[in-house]
């Protein structure tokens, strides 16, 4: 089954065409990777998935529902698509379990008793449940961004969206994020769409690894493909050949 469908997609910014004639049909339970060179429209893609950007041509279907369907509930889409952003957000005067329950409260009416015992599950599940009762201001940005999936998580999404969720961290936090990603990336009834510059992490999760150059799709691999085997496109190849010896 389908989690997200792209069909013959365009995307401005004014004049700008940020995003070419995008064809791109992802399987729920997939794990797909966006990589291509700063500027490309990775960001723009993803951001395209829960509607925080708008298309003006083609056809964008996510979870069965045609995003550029006036009638379409954009609520309901961002229910089952959740997103981690760079910059994780967390609200500074609530502590790390109220950051948690917060939208579950607010967007599922989740009841507290429940709602309590699935944030506690999902700070496990990042290895934070014993941050809970701190105040952001306390964890170090790696710590902040494990809460901010576990935020996410809690809303039980169907397909998580990554923007570039190690870029804003020291170094030496990148890789417990990345390990928190890699188990919801085994969990196959999530659907993650993941844009990042961690190409060791890339080959070890990703089904598939997609490659964007000027708004466009220039490459679209099994992950064996792209890493072991050559990207059949140029600059895919160049971009590849020039991350890998950095
Ligand atoms: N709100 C906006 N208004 C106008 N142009 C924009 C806007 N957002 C992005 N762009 C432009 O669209 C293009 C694609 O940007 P996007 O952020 O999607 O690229 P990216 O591949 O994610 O880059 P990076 O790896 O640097 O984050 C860029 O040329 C950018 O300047």
């Amino acid at each position: 089954m389908s989690m997200i469908e792209f069909h013959n997609v365009e995307k401005y910014y004014g004049d700008f065409h940020a995003l070419h004639n995008i064809n791109l049909t992802i399987d729920a339970g997939e794990t797909v990777v966006l990589i291509g060179p700063s500027g490309s429209g990775k960001s723009t893609l993803i951001r395209t998935v829960n509607g925080l950007e708008q298309i003006r041509h083609g056809q964008l279907i996510v979870n069965g529902q045609d995003l550029a369907n006036p009638k379409t509930d954009m609520n309901r889409i961002r229910k089952n698509v959740g997103m981690v952003f760079q910059h994780f957000n967390l609200y500074a005067n609530k502590t790390i379990l109220e950051n948690v329950m917060l939208a579950p409260r607010i967007v599922l009416h989740r009841n507290e008793d429940e709602n309590k015992k699935v944030a506690m599950e999902m700070l496990d599940r990042v290895g934070l449940a014993d941050q809970a009762p701190k105040m952001p201001s306390q964890l170090s940005g790696g710590q902040q961004q494990r809460i901010a999936i576990a935020r996410s998580l809690a809303m039980k999404p169907k397909c998580l969206l990554f923007d570039e969720p190690t870029s804003a961290l020291d170094p030496e936090m990148i890789d417990d994020v990345l390990n928190v990603m890699k188990t919801i990336a085994r969990d196959s009834s999530m659907t993650s769409l993941i844009v990042t510059h961690e190409m060791g992490f890339a080959r070890e999760v990703a089904n598939r690894v997609i490659f964007m150059a000027d708004g466009r799709i220039l490459e679209d691999d099994s992950k064996e493909k792209f890493f072991d085997g050559e990207p059949s496109n140029e600059r895919a190849r160049q971009f590849l050949s020039k991350i890998l010896t950095h």
